[in-house]
Order: structure tokens, then C-alpha cells, then sequence
């Protein structure tokens, strides 16, 4: 192919989550072509991919790039970090719960730095969302889930709160309460509504200046001086291609990819890039620290009676709790999971319930105050980087401290009826496990991640030395070369991050036409 056939406006590497709401954003205009580089097959070959209850069969499997964390002291060393190699991306194989971010997320963003994503211009954003999100049909809600909900807004003294999103959408928010999520999925299908189904399907095929490569591995950035010009990919027969980029290249790979592709091309920490020896080309200190998560533990139940059928994806509900009353944000957030959901309980030695036969809540820490990194080890592009979270290491014990809570409560919502009639006894930790040095102990080992990473190319002030974009999402000291996917986030929302990322996209894609535009103005 000649240069020419492969010169695109904007160079896409990633049809993950933010991906394709910037590829179907900048194609609606005829006159600009866009080539998606995407690792992954296309979804639509992949039934238990596009059916939102199998989403526990694609972690683990081939479509998983199945990512570890480096031994964790003070918690678990044994997470699996499931991310997804997939049209879609982690839409793909996630289980598309969807909250909005709280006003007081984006005010944190506005205050380190990152100009221009408060809360009106954010939530704008999100009303443009594609994707079908809506709280879970009456038909997929299930009796026992909906006695959890009841026991859980009388023990942890919360309103039970039909619509979640509703709260959040235009300012005021909640502080607390338990309720039926909304997910991103067709009630009538049980499909998922990813960012792939909203974003892709509809126009691959039919708009001409739209080009996906799929199952492509972009390992190499092209430079022309300080200005990014293509991506050099890997092909599934193994063919070397180079795409070029006549505008931008975007790099929208998540959380841990776009920080190791900046890394491969020597963008990063350059001491740090030369001693796994890769030449620096841009001293850029901030990419790959500040790594975040959403860590969880988990307690779990023998049921007495067999868990009904009815459900989305088997983990239905959620109950938010406020403790600090000086925040008007929840601090704990627990995920209900209507099966075994025993993993690391299993490695700990619990036994697990028959199938059918159990239900686990999971206390989640929604501002956890741990800051881990992600580095490289070898600069063989092959070797996964190394993801060190440091759970569980803040000084003053804040996360701990938030396992421990929720342990508590989840045990509170168990002793109170309805919910309570439906279990038989406690599994793991166990009753024998009280006290919270206990508590700690096992919440820390049995930890788990809701498969949150974020923040390893921190959007910052321009002049803001550790970020890695600026508000633009550019990458500082580079032209031509934008992130835009989770890894920008300067902190986790408070609840579950994509439709942040969604909504990410839809506003970079604005910022990508907006600068097109001023750089057309200046040129004549
Ligand atoms: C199991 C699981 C459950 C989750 N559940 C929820 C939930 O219910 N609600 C919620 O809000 N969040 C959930 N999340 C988190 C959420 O899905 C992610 O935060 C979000 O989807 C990340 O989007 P992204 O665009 O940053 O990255 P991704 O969606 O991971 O997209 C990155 C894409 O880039 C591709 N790629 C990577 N490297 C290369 C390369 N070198 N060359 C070419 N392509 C490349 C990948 O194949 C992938 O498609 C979950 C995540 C997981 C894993």
C-alpha cells in the first residue's frame, strides 16, 4: 500500500471504550478519515461477548490481556486485571453498570489542574452518550436482590433510590442509598449496549472514511522532530504496517496501555527508561505514576434457599454509605453478587456454596487514598509492565480503615430481614473473624479490584511538570500526539468510571475538531 492510501486525518490506537466515541464523532464529518488500530477481533463474532450475562466467561479467556500486580505487602498480590482485547474493550467484557461522576469529582479535577472539565460542561457531555443506559428492567430484578436492597436501606439507614443517574445528571447528587443500577444494555435482548455496540456497529461499512484494523498491535509511535506522525502495527498474519497521520495520533489504548506505549517509544521518566534500556525521547516524569484502582473486598453467604434466577449479570444492586459528613459524597460503596464470586477466597482456603446456593457483598473504597505506578521492566514490547498498585499503603490507614467499615455494615444487612431469611451462615471471613485487626487482616488478603485502573497519564495544568496531558488532552512537549482514555483521569470518580470515559470522548473529540479548526484559521 502506498503511503498515501495509508495517510488518515487521525490515527485512533485503541477501539476500546473511548475509541470509538471519537472515531464515530470525528467521522461525522465526510471530509475527515479516521483509522481505528485495534488489538482485537470484532465483537460482533463473539456471542458471549455481546451478551452482558456471560461476561464472567470472557475474563481469563483469549480475549483477556490478563495483566498481574507485583507482590502487594500490605495486600493482595494475586489480582488478575482483566482487560479487554476486544472491539468494545473493557465495554466489552465489563458488566456496563453506569454512574454519572458527582459534581465533587470534576471540582477535584478543575482544582489539579485540568481546566474546563467541571461539572456543567462535563454532565453536557454525558447527555450525548449513545449508549442505551437505563435502570434494570422489572423483568431481570429478582426477589432476593430486591429484599437486599430493602434490608440494606434499613441497616445502613439510606433511601432506597430507583434511579441513581437521575440524581446525578444535573447537579445535587446523593449521599447515600441502595438501588437497582442502571447499565448500559438492551432490556429486551440482554445485549450489551458497549461502547462498540453504540459507537461502531452502526456506522463500520457505511461511512467511507471510517477504517477499523482489527486484531493490529500498535508497538511504535512515528516522529517527524517533536511532532507524532503515524503508528507502526503488527498485523495478525504478522505483517508490519505503518499508518500515517496527516493531523493527530490518539491514543485511547486504557489505563495501562497508552503509559507502556508512550513508555516503548521512549516518552517517560528518561533515567528510569534508560535503565531497562530504552532511549528517552521525552522526558515526561509523570507517565505510568499515580496508577489508582477502586479496591474491593468481599464477604460471601450460604443462601438456605436457591438464589432466583431473574438477573442482568449477576450483580444487580448497589448500597452507597456516607461516613465523613463534612463530604456531601459517599465513602463505601458495596456491589451485591448473587453468585460465588470466590476467587480469592477460594485461594485463602474458604470453602465455596454450591452453585446457586450463595451471595457475596463487596465494600468498595470509592476515593481510595493509595497511589501506586506502572513501569516497564525489559524494553522487549512484548513483556507486560509491571503494575505495582501499593493497595492498602496511605499513610494514615484510610482504605484499611474503609475495608473494615464495610465489612461491618455488609455484616449489618445480613442481620436484618428480609435479607436475612435467606441465609443460612456466614462462609468467608466467617463469624470467628471479629474483631478489626481481624477484619483488616482478611479484607486486605482477600481483596479483590472492581477493574478500575486509572490515572497513569495524568491530565494537569500545562505547566504542571508531573502531568502528562494537558487539559487539552495533549501530550506536553509533543505535537500531534493526544491520550484519551482512563489513564488521563487526575482521580477516580467516585463510582463506577465509564461512562467518565464515554463521556471523555465525546468531549476530546471536541477538542480535536475545535483545535483543527484555530490551526485552519491561523494558516490562512
Ligand atoms: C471486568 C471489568 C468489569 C468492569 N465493570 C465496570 C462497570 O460495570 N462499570 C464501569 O463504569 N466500569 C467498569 N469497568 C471499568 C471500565 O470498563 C473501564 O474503566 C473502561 O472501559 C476503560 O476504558 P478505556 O477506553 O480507558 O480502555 P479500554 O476499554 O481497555 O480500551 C483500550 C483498547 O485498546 C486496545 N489496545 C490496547 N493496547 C493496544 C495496542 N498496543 N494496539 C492496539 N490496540 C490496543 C485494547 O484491545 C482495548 O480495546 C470494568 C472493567 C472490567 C475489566
Amino acid at each position: 500500500m502506498s503511503i498515501q492510501e495509508n495517510t488518515y486525518d487521525y490515527v485512533i490506537v485503541g477501539g476500546g471504550t473511548a475509541g470509538p466515541v471519537i472515531a464515530n464523532r470525528l467521522t461525522e464529518d465526510p471530509d475527515t478519515t479516521v483509522c481505528v488500530i485495534e488489538a482485537g477481533p470484532d465483537d460482533r463474532d463473539h456471542e458471549n461477548v455481546l451478551r452482558l450475562k456471560e461476561w464472567l466467561s470472557v475474563l481469563d479467556s483469549d480475549l483477556d490481556m490478563k495483566y498481574t500486580t507485583t507482590e502487594q505487602p500490605r495486600g493482595n498480590s494475586h489480582i488478575l486485571h482483566s482487560r479487554a482485547r476486544v472491539l468494545g474493550g473493557c465495554s466489552s467484557h465489563n458488566t456496563l453498570i453506569s454512574f454519572r461522576p458527582f459534581a465533587e469529582d470534576l471540582d477535584e479535577w478543575v482544582a489539579a489542574g485540568a481546566e474546563g472539565w467541571d461539572n456543567a460542561t462535563v454532565q453536557s457531555y454525558a447527555d450525548r452518550l449513545k449508549n442505551n443506559i437505563v435502570p434494570i428492567a422489572e423483568k431481570d430484578r429478582n426477589d432476593m436482590v430486591k429484599d437486599w436492597v430493602s434490608s440494606a436501606s434499613e441497616a445502613a439507614g439510606v433511601p432506597v433510590v430507583e434511579d441513581f443517574n437521575a440524581k446525578t445528571s444535573h447537579g445535587g447528587g446523593f449521599a447515600d442509598g441502595a438501588g437497582f443500577l442502571s447499565i448500559a444494555y438492551d432490556p429486551y435482548t440482554g445485549y450489551r449496549s458497549s461502547s462498540s455496540v453504540a459507537y461502531l456497529h452502526p456506522i463500520m461499512g457505511v461511512r467511507d472514511n471510517l477504517t477499523v484494523m482489527l486484531e493490529t498491535w500498535a508497538d511504535r509511535l512515528e516522529f517527524d522532530g517533536d511532532r507524532a506522525t503515524g503508528v507502526s502495527a503488527t498485523t495478525k498474519d504478522g505483517e508490519r504496517v505503518t499508518v500515517h497521520a496527516r493531523h493527530e495520533v490518539v491514543l485511547a489504548a486504557g489505563a495501562v496501555d497508552s503509559p507502556r506505549l508512550l513508555m516503548l517509544n521512549g516518552i517517560g521518566n528518561a533515567e528510569e527508561l534508560s535503565a531497562v534500556g530504552i532511549e528517552p525521547r521525552h522526558d515526561l516524569k509523570g507517565v505510568g505514576e499515580n496508577l489508582q484502582d477502586h479496591p474491593e473486598s468481599i464477604i460471601m453467604w450460604e443462601t438456605g434457599r436457591r438464589v432466583p434466577e431473574e438477573t442482568v449479570m449477576d450483580s444487580d444492586a448497589a448500597l452507597f454509605v456516607r461516613r465523613d459528613e463534612s463530604d456531601p459524597r459517599p465513602d463505601l460503596m458495596f456491589h451485591i453478587y448473587q453468585i460465588p464470586f470466590d476467587d480469592n477466597t477460594a485461594r485463602l482456603g474458604y470453602e465455596s456454596p454450591e452453585e446457586g446456593y450463595a451471595v457475596c457483598m463487596t465494600p468498595n473504597i470509592p476515593r481510595s487514598r493509595s497511589r501506586g505506578k506502572l513501569s516497564l521492566t525489559s524494553s522487549d514490547p512484548k513483556v507486560h509492565p509491571a503494575l505495582d498498585f501499593r493497595y492498602f499503603t496511605d499513610p494514615d490507614g484510610y482504605d484499611e480503615q474503609t475495608v473494615v467499615d464495610g465489612l461491618k455494615v455488609a455484616r449489618e444487612v445480613a442481620a436484618t430481614e428480609p435479607f436475612k431469611s435467606w441465609l443460612k451462615r456466614e462462609v468467608a471471613p466467617g463469624p470467628k473473624v471479629q474483631t478489626d485487626e481481624e477484619l483488616s487482616e482478611y479484607g486486605r488478603r482477600a481483596a479483590h479490584t472492581v477493574y478500575h485502573p486509572a490515572g497513569t497519564c495524568r491530565m494537569g495544568a500545562a505547566d504542571d511538570d508531573g502531568a502528562v496531558v494537558d487539559p487539552r488532552l495533549r501530550v506536553r512537549g509533543l505535537e500531534g500526539l493526544r491520550v484519551a482514555d482512563a489513564s488521563v483521569f487526575p482521580t477516580l470518580p467516585t463510582p463506577n468510571p465509564m461512562v467518565m470515559v464515554l463521556t471523555l470522548g465525546e468531549r476530546a473529540a471536541d477538542l480535536i475538531r475545535e483545535d483543527r479548526l484555530a490551526e485552519n484559521e491561523e494558516a490562512r
